[in-house]
């Protein structure tokens, strides 16, 4: 068995970017914050919460149900609790990376705030100050209440996506999200497919930089995408490259290219992002 401790970090209060109450400032970072929904395989789903709550259960797709159904994001967590110990088989081996990709899924479908969040932090380390969860979050010490102890892997995981983000803020990899290679990933029976937000992605940046790119779905049987790739790839590589960002401030350059545009088909396996 692993020992938790080894993994613990201690942080103090006033360097970190910190969450406790989801109205606070880094608030939106926690997986009970509103305003940040998702969809997998066509199904609404208010928060990460209940995405992470819901993925112990592939195998009881009517468990799923009760936790997806709810409104509040802490009773989702609740009405799964008396199931807790009929969890997938291998949950404690496979939840850091659940929740790894219940975390990209969140960036991906809210890509301008959840990325302006995580930027917000700077280069603080993220925590989760928790009342008594140690290993998604730190708990305050009893003797000296501005230091937090804890694994802290909800914070690690949010810092790790910033990461990605802060080094290539335009990187189609964020907007593209495979479902974990694990056995049995469903929701309500179905495998959980590709999360492709790469068609909203190429309007946002088309209206943020005032171009014209343009995305052209052709959704095929098996679902692979064709867009004017020749259009779109240099154009964002120059908009990554020309774009610094520094302690949570973009600074712009303006454009220099005209990209030719052809249309290539991109297939399930698309040239730009390779997987994590
Ligand atoms: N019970 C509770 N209350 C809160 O206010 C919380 N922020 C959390 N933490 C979140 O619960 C999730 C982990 O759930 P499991 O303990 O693995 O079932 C994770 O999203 C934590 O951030 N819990």
């Amino acid at each position: 068995m692993e020992n938790l401790k080894d993994k613990e970090r201690i942080y103090n209060a006033s360097e970190i970017a910190f969450f406790k109450k989801t109205k606070e400032a880094f608030g939106g970072l926690s997986n009970m914050a509103g305003g940040f929904p998702l969809k997998i395989n066509g199904v609404s789903i208010l928060t990460s919460e209940a995405l992470y709550q819901a993925c112990r259960f592939p195998h009881l797709p009517d468990v799923q149900q009760l936790i997806i159904k709810e409104k509040s994001p802490m009773t989702a967590k609740m009405v799964g609790k008396p199931y807790k110990n009929q969890s997938r088989e291998d949950f404690e081996d496979v939840k850091i990376n659940i929740m790894r990709w219940c975390l990209r899924v969140k960036l991906a479908q809210n890509f301008v705030d959840f990325s302006k969040l995580l930027i917000s932090t700077q280069n603080k380390p993220i925590v989760e100050d928790s009342h008594k969860d140690t290993f998604w979050g730190a708990v305050r010490e009893k003797k000296d209440e501005n230091m937090l102890r804890g694994v802290n892997a909800l914070g690690r995981l949010l810092m790790e996506l910033r990461q990605q983000f802060i080094e290539n803020p335009f990187s189609m990899k964020l907007v593209y999200v495979e479902p974990l290679k694990i056995p049995n990933f469903k929701l309500f029976g179905e495998y959980i497919g590709i999360v492709d937000e790469r068609e909203k992605f190429i309007r946002f940046i088309s209206k943020q930089y005032g171009l014209s790119l343009s995305f052209q779905q052709n959704q095929t049987n098996n679902g692979s995408y064709a867009y004017h790739q020749e259009e779109v790839e240099p154009v964002i590589k120059q908009i990554s490259k020309s774009e610094k960002i520094i302690n949570g401030k973009k600074n712009k350059k303006p454009l220099t290219t005209n990209p030719k545009s052809s249309t290539k088909k991109i297939e399930n396996e698309p040239t730009l992002f390779g997987t994590k």
